[in-house]
């Protein structure tokens, strides 16, 4: 049994979600995934929690299946950390949507080495803390943003072993990813749709690329999630879906603080000029 409390799973030195496979046995649960032998045509979608993974897993699919339809419930099947049942991944049609959070150490190998498509979707950290804090919430915290800020976005507090190591060691690491940012796809939907559709492979017309932009557009998706789920349900994932929100919940002196520990823990790396410029 896996060392869990109400903060969750520690393990290998960082903390996971308190999911069944996690919670009965990370290790077993976690070479499973760095161990799938996987398929050629396999995509796998990777980010950190609260960065856009929802969003892009649709865009995607409706990009492989050339189809504008929503499919918010095959995506649970596809959650490689959270799926129940295992072999439920090997009866998933080809091609593949795979989704998974896990740091880049665990991430399949043979999906590595064997260069298949990685998508990996990348958010202001400010935004992803501001929407973890609300997130939780759906699970019963009354922690307020003071605290939460001391333990999560300066501590090493949140899940997947926290934002900063996470994404420094993925854009150190990783190759042949293709990287999306969310304030990207929220302000140039068609144009990032288009550069995913030349890096999956497939062709789409410029109707099917403007149907798919329209259709994942934060209001749709979020009332498609909702339809699916057929719940007025008691998790709220789809919150505002904005960018920028960050500036409604950060003091002046915090946005300071964690400004001078990006520079200091990602210095040299492209997402310092993005998210942490130091005229700004
Ligand atoms: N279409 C669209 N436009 C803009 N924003 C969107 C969209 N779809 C999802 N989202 C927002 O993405 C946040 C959830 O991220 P994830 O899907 O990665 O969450 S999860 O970790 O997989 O639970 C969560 O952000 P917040 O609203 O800020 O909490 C979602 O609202």
């Amino acid at each position: 049994m896996a060392d869990a409390n109400k903060r969750g799973i520690f393990f290998d030195g960082i903390y996971l979600p308190t999911f069944k496979p996690l919670l009965e046995n990370p290790e077993v649960r976690l070479n499973a995934i760095k161990n799938l032998e996987g398929r050629s045509d396999d995509v796998l979608i990777t980010a950190f929690p609260r960065s856009g993974t929802h969003w892009l897993w649709e865009i995607t699919y409706m990009l492989l299946s050339q189809e504008d339809q929503y499919t918010e419930k095959t995506k649970e099947t596809a959650f490689l950390e959270f799926v129940d049942d295992w072999s439920n991944i090997e009866k998933i049609p080809s091609p593949r949507l795979l989704n998974t959070h896990v740091p880049y150490r665990w991430l399949p190998l043979q999906h590595i080495a064997k260069q298949r498509k990685i998508l990996h979707v990348i958010r202001n950290p400010k935004d992803v803390f501001v929407s973890l804090f609300h997130f939780q919430k759906n699970f019963g915290s009354t922690e307020d943003w003071d605290s939460f800020y001391k333990s999560k976005v300066i501590g090493s507090g949140t899940n997947y072993g926290g934002w900063l190591e996470y994404e420094r060691t993925f854009i150190l690491e990783s190759k042949n990813v293709h990287v999306i940012f969310y304030e990207d796809i929220k302000l140039k939907p068609t144009e990032e749709i288009k550069r995913l559709a030349k890096f999956l492979d497939v062709e789409c017309s410029d109707d099917l690329i403007a149907n798919i932009a329209e259709k994942c557009e934060f209001d749709k998706l979020k009332k498609a999630h909702l339809t699916v789920k057929k719940t007025e349900s008691k998790v709220q994932h789809y919150r505002k879906g904005e960018i920028g929100d960050w500036k409604n919940h950060f003091t002046v002196a915090q946005n300071e603080e964690f400004d001078d520990l990006f520079r200091t823990k990602m210095a040299g790396s492209l997402l310092c000029s993005k998210y942490c410029p130091t005229t700004s």
